[in-house]
C-alpha cells in the first residue's frame, strides 16, 4: 500500500452530498473511489457520461495533500475547474495562459508545506519543464502529493508515440515518486491501448483495474449513405431537425416542454464538419434557414469561442445548434445534447465514440447520425497513408510504426462500423472495445429498427460505386495537401 494519508473513508458519502452536490453513487464509482483512497494504482476504463471526473475528484477532495491532474486540452481543464470551483473546491491550472504573478501565487502555495490547493490541472507538456519538475519534487518533499491522474489516458498512448510526445514523458511519475499512486482514466481504449497506458505509466502489479461497458444504452445510432455533395445531406438534414421540431409543436409534446420551460424550437445538437470552412458554410446555411447554429473551431477567436459555448450551453435562442471540427469534444458536458451528427466520416472509431457520447449526458433517449460517403472514406484513407509516408521521412522508429498501423485499424474498423448491415452498431462499438458484456439495445440503432431498410440503402450506395467525377473531386481536394491539413482540424490541440 503507498503513503497516502487520508480521512477515514467512510466520509465519502458526506463529501459526495456536501461537495459535489450529488445524492447517491453511481454504479462502481464508489467501488473505484474506495480504490483510489486504498493508496493502490487504479486504471479506470467506462463509457463517456460515466462520471469519471468524481472518481479522481472525490479521493483529491478527503486526500491530505494535492493531486496533480494532466489534462490533454485546455478546454476540458477548464470545464471540469470552472464546475469544481462552483463547488468551492481549491483547484487551480499552470498553463501557458497562465499570467506570471498567478503562476507564481499557486507555486508558492504548492510549495509552502501546507497547501490550500488541492488539485493541480497541467498538460504533459508542463510536466515535463525541469521547472515543473522541481516543483513535484518540492511539494514531495513536503509529504503533500497526494496522486497524480491522467485524465482521457488512451492519449498516453494514442498521441505520445508521435505529435505530443510528452505523453510518453509522464513515465517520469512513477520513476520519480514511486511512492505516489496513480489513476489513469479513459472512455476509449482497446486492449493493446490499455496495456501500452499501462506499460508507460509503469502502473503497479497491485493495479486496482476497473474496465467498464463502454455501452450507451439512451443513444440512437444511425448511418447515413450520402454522396459527398453538400446538397444531398444538407436536404436530408434539414428535413429531419424540421421534422422534430414539427413533432415538438404535438399537443402533448407541447405541455411537457412549457412544464420542463424549454423551447418548441431549441433542439441542442452538435454537427462536426471536418475543414473549418466547412463549418461556416454549414453554420450559415442554417441560420438562413433559420435554424440557431453558431460555429466553434480553432480558428475562432477566444471571446467568440466563449460566447458561442456560453450561449449553447445555456440554451439562448440561436445558438441550438454547434457546428463544430474535432476542437470541440473531449470533455463537453452539457447534459440535454439531443443529437450529435457526423457530416463526414471521422478519422478513428474512437473520435466517433468520443464525439457521439456528447450526446444524452442526461440519460434521456438521443440521436448519433453518422453521414457516410465513399469519397469521404477515400479522401480520409489516402490522408492517413501521406500522414504515415510524412512520418516515415522525418524518422522512423517501431513506436511511429506501431501507432500507424493502430490508426489505419481504427479506421478501417470505423468504416465496417458504417458499411456493416447484419450487425446491432452497440455490438460493433462494444465489439472495437472488447467489451465482455453483451451491450443492451432496445430498437436503438438503425439495424436493430429496420434491417431491410437498412440494406437497402446499402445496395443503393453500392451500386453508385466511385464515379470518374468523385475520383477527380477526391484528386483535386488532396492535390494541395498542405492547405487541406491547414483547414482543418484534426488534430488541433491546445497544448501549454
Ligand atoms: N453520482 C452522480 N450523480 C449524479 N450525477 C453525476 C454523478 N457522477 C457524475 N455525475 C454527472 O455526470 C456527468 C458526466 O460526468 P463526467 O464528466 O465525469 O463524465 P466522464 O465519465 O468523464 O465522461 P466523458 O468521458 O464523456 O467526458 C457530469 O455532469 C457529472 O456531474
Amino acid at each position: 500500500m503507498r503513503n497516502v494519508k487520508s480521512v477515514p473513508i467512510y466520509d465519502i458519502d458526506f463529501t459526495l452530498r456536501r461537495t459535489f452536490r450529488k445524492k447517491n453513487f453511481r454504479t462502481l464509482q464508489r467501488e473505484v473511489i474506495l480504490a483510489a483512497l486504498s493508496g493502490e494504482d487504479v486504471y479506470l476504463q467506462a463509457a463517456t457520461s460515466f462520471g469519471k471526473s468524481i472518481c479522481f475528484q472525490l479521493p483529491a477532495v478527503v486526500n491530505l495533500g494535492v493531486t496533480i491532474v494532466v489534462s490533454p486540452l485546455l478546454s476540458l481543464m477548464m470545464n471540469q475547474i470552472n464546475a469544481l470551483r462552483e463547488n468551492n473546491v481549491p483547484v487551480e491550472t499552470i498553463n501557458g495562459t497562465t499570467q506570471y504573478h498567478e503562476r507564481k501565487r499557486i507555486i508558492d502555495d504548492a510549495q509552502c508545506g501546507h497547501p490550500r490547493v488541492k488539485m493541480l490541472y497541467v498538460t504533459p507538456e508542463l510536466c515535463s519543464r525541469d521547472w515543473f519538475r522541481d516543483l513535484l519534487r518540492s511539494i514531495h518533499a513536503h509529504g503533500q502529493l497526494a496522486r497524480f491522474v491522467v485524465d482521457e489516458a488512451h492519449c498516453v498512448s494514442q498521441w505520445g508515440h508521435d505529435f505530443r510526445k510528452d505523453f510518453l514523458e509522464l513515465s517520469f511519475f512513477r520513476r520519480e515518486f514511486p511512492d505516489i499512486p496513480i489513476m489513469c482514466a479513459t472512455a476509449t481504449a482497446t486492449a493493446v491501448v490499455r496495456k501500452d497506458i499501462i506499460n508507460i505509466m509503469g502502473l503497479d502489479e497491485k493495479l486496482k483495474f476497473f474496465a467498464m461497458p463502454t455501452s450507451r444504452p439512451n443513444l440512437h445510432y444511425e448511418v447515413r449513405f450520402k454522396s459527398d455533395e453538400f446538397d444531398e445531406r444538407y436536404t436530408d438534414f434539414l428535413q429531419w431537425i424540421r421534422q422534430i421540431y414539427a413533432r415538438r409543436q404535438g399537443t402533448a409534446r407541447l405541455e411537457e416542454l412549457q412544464k420542463t420551460k424549454e423551447r418548441v424550437e431549441g433542439v441542442s445538437g452538435i454537427i462536426y464538419v471536418i475543414s473549418r470552412e466547412g463549418c461556416e458554410n454549414l453554420a450559415e446555411r442554417l441560420c438562413n434557414d433559420g435554424i440557431g447554429a453558431k460555429v466553434y473551431h480553432a480558428k475562432l477567436s477566444n471571446d467568440a469561442k466563449k460566447d458561442h459555448l456560453a450561449g449553447w450551453i445555456s440554451n439562448r435562442p440561436g445558438y441550438d445548434i454547434i457546428v463544430a471540427t474535432t476542437a470541440f469534444g473531449m470533455g463537453i458536458d452539457k447534459e440535454d445534447v439531443r443529437f450529435v451528427v457526423h457530416w463526414q466520416l471521422p478519422k478513428s472509431f474512437e473520435g466517433f465514440y468520443q464525439e457521439a457520447g456528447r450526446a444524452g449526458r442526461d440519460g434521456k433517449a438521443s440521436i448519433c447520425i453518422l453521414y457516410y460517403a465513399l469519397e469521404d472514406r477515400i479522401w480520409l484513407e489516402r490522408m492517413i497513408e501521406m500522414q504515415a509516408a510524412q512520418n516515415q521521412k522525418k524518422k522512423s522508429s517501431t513506436a511511429r510504426t506501431e501507432n500507424i498501423e493502430g490508426r489505419r485499424k481504427s479506421f478501417n474498423q470505423l468504416v465496417k462500423y458504417c458499411e456493416k448491415t447484419t450487425k446491432c452498431r452497440h455490438q460493433i462499438i462494444a465489439d472495437y472495445f472488447e467489451d465482455k458484456q453483451k451491450p443492451v439495445c432496445d430498437w436503438a440503432c438503425d439495424w436493430h429498427k429496420d434491417p431491410s431498410k437498412l440494406q437497402k440503402a446499402k445496395k443503393r450506395f453500392d451500386a453508385t460505386g466511385l464515379t470518374p467525377s468523385m475520383s477527380q473531386a477526391i484528386d483535386n481536394h488532396l492535390m494541395d495537401h498542405r492547405q487541406t491539413m491547414a483547414n482543418t482540424d484534426l488534430e488541433w490541440v491546445a497544448q501549454d
